[in-house]
């Protein structure tokens, strides 16, 4: 980054009041049962099967809000870790989502002919109208839940339950509790912060808006897999 940012602002980071801002949503997050059973194992399969299909969609379209982002951003490092982003979503957890749908007998047809349900329509079209519309800090706020708190689930059922290694969802417990994947929420944090000093009251407001959302369609998610949500 070309500039940086006065050393009083950087002890309040933009992003940790962000998060402050709305504590017990974010700890609802780990307390949903959908996460307990998902992490203990008991989580039904008809359950995981309509998240895995569901969220299959939802990172075809978060895939794309990264390609939003490399253009609103003249910083090379930027536009190369937003390409990798790109590249990762699709392939990593698209990969995950491939093996889970092999197990469970759904072909790549079935995966992509799925509908979206009502709330990863809503979810994906607040982060592709911010992508679209929002200046860069908007669009690292929208994403931000998303990276931040699956490395948080991931990190607190693997810490307070090690899968056995029959574990059926292992391989999703595994995934978001990588260095790997916590790596992504650290970074989109880091560049937040850093353009935070830059911000007026009504900026950070917006900011602190969207988060908000984003964090309440993240918890909507679990829920939506968990009550198996229908259009009607
Ligand atoms: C809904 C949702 N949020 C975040 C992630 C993490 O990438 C995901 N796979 N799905």
């Amino acid at each position: 980054m070309p500039f940086e940012p006065p050393a009083a602002r950087t002890q309040h980071r933009l992003s940790e009041r962000l998060r402050d801002g709305i504590l017990p949503l974010w700890q609802r997050q780990i307390e949903h049962p959908f996460v307990i059973a998902l992490g203990n194992g008991t989580l039904p399969r008809a359950n995981f099967q309509f998240y895995i299909l569901q969220d299959a969609l939802f990172l075809d379209e978060l895939t794309k809000t990264f390609a939003y982002a490399t253009t609103k951003t003249t910083d090379h490092e930027e536009m190369e870790q937003f390409g990798k982003f790109l590249l990762n979503t699709l392939l990593v957890e698209a990969d995950l989502h491939h093996r889970y749908g092999e197990r469970f007998g759904l072909s790549p047809t079935d995966m992509m002919t799925t509908p979206m349900a009502p709330t990863t329509y809503a979810y994906t079209r607040h982060l592709l109208t911010i992508a679209a519309f929002g200046t860069l800090p908007e669009l690292l706020t929208a994403i931000l839940p998303c990276a931040w708190i699956y490395a948080e689930v991931g990190r607190h059922l693997i810490g307070t339950m090690p899968p056995a290694t029959d574990h059926p969802y292992q391989d999703w417990l595994l995934t978001y509790a990588s260095p790997d994947f916590d790596a992504v929420g650290t970074w989109i944090r880091e560049r937040l912060d850093q353009r935070a000093f830059f911000l007026n009251d009504h900026e950070e407001a917006r900011l602190h808006e969207i988060f908000l959302t984003s964090t309440r369609y993240e918890w909507l998610f679990w829920d939506m897999a968990w009550k198996l949500e229908e259009w009607p």
